[in-house]
């Protein structure tokens, strides 16, 4: 479990961080949101002990990272992956890792296999990696003392699709078995297929904190008909508002169960009927972010 409490964190005049409070509870990937400068790195930096907190506190299994005895067993942390040394090979760079945590040298060739970086690649040295490779490593390094909890800063950074793809099935595997995640990405579409849960930051502050579907839900319903005209008005006649939205559908303000039944009552057959995702999110986080009229306004006071 990761608490994050009324957690402030000034530079000087500067308030990257303003009384935010969220927490991500075990079994679940938490995606951490928000635009440049919004205070994700400021939080996730606190919470690994790399930065004092002004005022407040985050901690992991209710404990301050410097707290925790070897953290790196309870805690896989990726916040940089160009600060591996670059004149190491990658084996090498987990081999120290290896000793200082005290695990086994078998785990660094069972973590290489998982990342794919095993065979020539783990004999490279680190300032000939890609991007890609890099993270990989930075990855095998927070996996490597087995710990229960990951805090990844932008681990999706520099990988290729099917990278993304190994990482999505990295995350929901490590959840499934009971892990807590913590990961910030501007990858929305990747936060939206592997997060349960999202936190939303904007110029410090926490402005939406709850479950994925929650989240997305308060975003609206596709809606579609082949007879438009008569969809619309049976959304009218239930009070429904709705848009115009792609091809002939309409983006309504409530829930699929609700549109579903407006258009039972009225009998009009549907050809689509699905919670406005996708697109959805980027609207969610634009709103947010931006300061607009949230479409979803009691998500305000749904944090957790
Ligand atoms: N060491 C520092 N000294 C001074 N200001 C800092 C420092 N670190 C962060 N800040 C400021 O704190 C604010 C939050 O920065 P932070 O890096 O946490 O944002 P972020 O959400 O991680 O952004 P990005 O998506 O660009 O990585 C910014 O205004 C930034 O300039």
């Amino acid at each position: 479990m990761i608490t994050i409490e009324h957690l402030t964190r000034r530079y000087g005049s500067q308030l990257a961080v303003s009384d935010v409070s969220f927490s991500c509870p075990p079994g679940t990937v938490t995606g951490f949101l928000g635009p440049n400068g919004a205070g994700k790195s400021t939080t996730m930096r606190v919470l690994c002990g790399l930065a004092e907190p002004t005022s407040g506190t985050a901690t992991i299994a209710g404990r301050r990272y410097r707290d925790l005895p070897n953290a790196g067993r309870h805690v896989g942390v990726l916040l940089d992956a160009g600060a591996q040394h670059a004149g190491r090979t990658g084996r090498e760079t987990l081999a120290l890792a290896a000793m200082v945590l005290g695990v086994p040298r078998k785990r660094v060739d069972d973590v290489l296999e998982q990342v794919g970086l095993a065979g020539p690649a783990a004999g490279k040295r680190v300032g000939n990696y890609s991007l890609g490779m890099r993270q990989r490593l930075g990855i095998a390094a927070a996996l490597l003392g087995d710990p229960q909890v990951l805090v990844l800063d932008e681990p999706a950074n520099g990988l290729d699709p099917d990278g993304i793809r190994w990482m999505r099935g990295l995350l929901s595997g490590f959840a499934d078995r009971g892990g807590t995640v913590l990961l910030s990405s501007h990858l929305l579409h990747e936060v939206e297929a592997v997060a349960d849960r999202l936190v939303v930051i904007a110029a410090g502050r926490v402005v939406a904190a709850a479950g994925k579907d929650e989240l997305l839900a308060g975003t609206g319903t596709v809606v579609r008909a082949r007879d438009g005209a008569a969809l619309g008005r049976a959304l009218v006649a239930a009070g429904i508002a709705a848009e115009p939205a792609d091809d002939g559908a309409l983006l309504a303000g409530t829930d699929a169960e609700a549109v579903g039944l407006a258009a039972a009552r009225a009998g009009v057959p549907l050809l689509e009927l699905r919670a406005a995702s996708g697109a959805g999110l980027e609207e969610l986080f634009r709103t947010l972010t931006q300061g607009g009229d949230p479409a979803v306004p009691h998500l305000q006071e749904a944090r957790a």
